[in-house]
């Protein structure tokens, strides 16, 4: 066995002496090589004799991840043999080492299937040995597994369980879906009420995925290029598996031993149903998708991380099942949040380059990392007879194999878009994908698409009597699920979002009328001087009010000049749309907000309020400097404080992408800032913020009013000029549209 392990360590690594490394780094690879093979022989010896794999078994297939607590105090990773075999090659890995892989699999790969543990059965690992096989199923459940009888293999008497410890043990933890409370990647779901339990099954290959200086069809990669990926292997590994140690017979078959600690959560397999269609399964692939989605696949994680609430997550759950969902809910209720997580799963499961993500706006879609519905459509403006617009897509080569690799789809801020576009997308998406899509809905391409249609509403509709996309012809037919999210996490003051929820369905009580009349009054600014931001209805005044102010500073404008590059005039005009300005003026004492994600462990996210309080010299830059001196002709590079943390910071140049499909088609370079003093409604839709200044005076758009108000977290941070209800405008066939809403069985 220690062999095995060192004929593996052999194949993986290239050899110090291929390299050109100086003595002292070759004694030190030769040593941490030495150390690691050492340590994985100790281990290797610990571990009792392997399970002998099924003679059935073969590349490709599925394996159930099960983590079995032995009497020993070993946890083995079994593989068994599932269906259908996988055409990508794809590297046995376990628990939390999973991520590496799902990020670097080239091709998409099918959704990871799963087990639903109906009556399920589980005790405490610390003194728990347990084992699995069909006919014991069988005669528990009256459902022998069809995952056949390559997956019996006992591996110790059945476990007695303690199921009254077990409930008490999942109500006193909470229901975050994911898996044992030892951090141990137990690929174990639980739906909170310590019901059921799902087991997933995920591909298998039984050769290690990376060979140094070699590509996946065998031919020869540079070697530099192959010891780098090497290196990251090996360190991805060590931070992943830890003490988790891999060995295999020559089927490639694994035990893993991993880190165990008492009172880790086990279930075992009772019964399951592999009928996709049956409720039963339904669920069971929901549970296990949000397993997926919150913990498994999310490559790209979102940089505020939070415990999805139940309602996220039986929507995501939905949403890695294949269920094409409308996600709605009023704002604040974190439709975004969940977006971004529905897209890395998404991309997980189909590959990048099969899920598209786009929305209304240019501004919105580059907030979600997209694109415009339009400029992924490829229908220029929209306009025409929907044959044409077909003819037109099908005759522009990149646009066409966009709608045809397309699996998923993703529309944010759907309120934006109007009935009678939609209409001629739906049809556009069966015209170009061909013969067998012809007759499916959207051409059978997965719909994941948000919004409020109580926000604001498209700009210029086509059509009046098809204003929203709810009122498109195929919109019923388009969904499995229409969901309305309920919990506002962006307000904590439930009387606050009382009055919002009022305000968004077009109402205002005389208490409501009477709390926000009270608003008219100055706010605090922060100790820091930051002021707070006004929101205007029209870009207008913005200009206007920034312009203003930063003159009245009486301060030298430094310059900051965006470094564009495209790839088209037209890419080149998308860039209008990046929330980074091409010319920035900033002075000592100017209000500015960020517009990038940079720090969220310290608050600065998009959206976070800072003030200039000095001018550096861009040497002081730790990154970028290169960068930033294309950008500011002075030299000189703006000290920010920031309100979320009372730090002063430098920030480094960042770059925004407008995106053609899955293709970057020009980019901005700049510093993420933006003046601060005023923003208007329209750009600041999708944002928190902490303190604002609203002039609802000139409000003059549906659903303007509580798009403004429902951006601050609350009253206290709220100063509000020239309110009147009357101002409030919001669209009858909205009101109706949600009065009708039913949002199934989903949540
Ligand atoms: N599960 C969660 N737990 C805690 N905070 C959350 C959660 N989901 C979202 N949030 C936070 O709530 C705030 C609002 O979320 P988000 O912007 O996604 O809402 P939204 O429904 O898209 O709002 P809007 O309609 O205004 O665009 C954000 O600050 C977000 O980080």
């Amino acid at each position: 066995m220690a062999e095995s392990l060192h004929s593996m360590e052999e194949e993986s690594f290239t050899s110090p002496s291929q390299l050109s490394l100086t003595q002292e780094q070759r004694d030190r690879i030769s040593k941490q090589k030495e150390l690691a093979l050492a340590r994985r022989s100790a281990k290797a010896e610990a571990l009792p004799s392997p399970i002998n794999p099924p003679s059935s078994h073969k590349d490709g297939d599925l394996a159930l991840l099960s983590s079995f607590r032995a009497a020993d105090g070993l946890n083995k990773v079994r593989t068994s043999r599932f269906f259908p075999p996988f055409t990508e090659p794809t590297s046995f890995l376990s628990g939390a080492a999973l991520n590496p892989f799902l990020k670097s699999a080239r091709k998409p790969f099918t959704p990871p299937l799963v087990i639903d543990l109906d009556d399920v059965s589980h005790g405490r690992c610390a003194d728990y040995t347990s084992s699995y096989n069909a006919n014991d199923m069988q005669s528990r459940t009256g459902h022998r597994p069809s995952f056949g009888a390559d997956s019996a293999y006992t591996n110790g008497p059945m476990s007695s369980f303690d199921a009254d410890q077990q409930r008490k043990h999942d109500e006193s933890v909470p229901d975050s879906g994911q898996s044992g409370d030892d951090g141990s990647d137990v690929l174990v779901a639980s739906n909170g009420s310590g019901e059921r339990k799902q087991w997933l099954w995920l591909p298998v290959k039984t050769k290690p995925t990376l060979q140094a200086g070699k590509n996946d069809d065998g031919s020869r990669r540079p070697r530099v290029r192959a010891r780098r990926e090497g290196q990251n292997q090996r360190r991805r590994e060590r931070s992943t598996l830890e003490d988790s140690t891999p060995e295999s017979n020559d089927d490639g078959w694994r035990s893993v031993r991993k880190r165990t600690s008492p009172g880790s959560i086990f279930g075992h397999v009772h019964s399951h149903s592999l009928h996709k269609d049956t409720p039963h399964v339904q669920n069971t692939q929901m549970h296990a998708a949000m397993h997926i989605g919150s913990k498994l696949l999310s490559s790209k994680k979102p940089q505020v991380k939070f415990a999805m609430s139940s309602q996220q997550r039986k929507v995501l759950l939905a949403i890695a099942s294949g269920k094409s969902i409308f996600i709605t809910g009023s704002a604040g209720t974190g439709k975004s949040y969940l977006l971004h997580e529905a897209v890395n799963t998404l991309k997980n499961m189909h590959g990048s380059l099969s899920v598209f993500v786009t929305a209304s706006t240019g501004l919105a879609g580059c907030a979600i990392g997209g694109t415009t519905l339009h400029s992924f459509a490829g229908i220029g403006l929209g306009i025409g007879e929907k044959r044409e617009l077909a003819n037109k897509v099908s005759s522009k080569r990149e646009a066409r194999k966009r709608w045809i690799d397309c699996k998923a789809l993703i529309i944010d801020e759907i309120s934006m878009i109007d009935g009678e576009l939609f209409d001629k997308l739906e049809y556009i998406a069966r015209a170009v994908r061909g013969p067998a899509f012809k007759d499916k809905v959207f051409g059978g391409i997965q719909l994941v698409v948000t919004g409020d249609f109580f926000q604001l509403p498209p700009v210029h509709p086509e059509n009046p009597d098809r204003y929203f996309a709810f009122q498109a012809e195929c919109w019923n037919d388009c969904f499995d699920f229409q969901v309305e999210l309920t919990h506002v996490f962006r307000q904590s003051d439930s009387e606050f979002v009382e009055m919002l929820n009022e305000l968004r369905r077009g109402q205002c009580s005389s208490s409501t009328h009477c709390k926000l009349s009270s608003c008219d009054r100055p706010v605090q600014a922060s100790n820091a001087g930051i002021l707070m931001t006004k929101l205007y209805p029209r870009k207008m005044d913005v200009g206007k009010e920034n312009e203003y102010k930063l003159r009245s500073l009486n301060q030298e404008a430094v310059a900051f000049l965006a470094k564009d590059d495209s790839k088209s005039e037209f890419a080149m005009r998308q860039l209008e749309n990046v929330r980074a300005e091409k010319e920035l003026y900033l002075s000592v004492g100017a209000q500015v907000m960020l517009v990038k994600n940079v720090d969220s462990s310290s608050g600065l996210v998009n959206g976070a309020r800072g003030v200039v309080v000095r001018f550096a010299s861009i040497d002081e830059l730790e990154e970028g400097k290169d960068v930033a001196k294309k950008l500011s002709p002075s030299g000189l590079w703006p000290v920010v404080l920031f309100a979320c943390d009372g730090a002063e910071r430098l920030l480094k140049p960042e770059s925004w992408s407008v995106m053609d499909g899955n293709t970057e088609v020009a980019k901005r370079t700049q510093i993420p800032l933006i003046l601060a003093w005023a923003l208007s409604v329209h750009k600041c839709q999708g944002m928190t913020l902490d303190r604002v200044e609203i002039d609802l005076s000139k409000s003059f758009e549906y659903g303007m009013v509580y798009v403004a108000l429902s951006r601050v977290k609350c009253l206290e941070g709220l100063r509000l000029i020239g309110f009147d209800p009357s101002l409030i405008k919001v669209h009858s066939k909205v009101v109706q549209f949600y009065e009708e809403l039913k949002t199934g069985e989903l949540l």
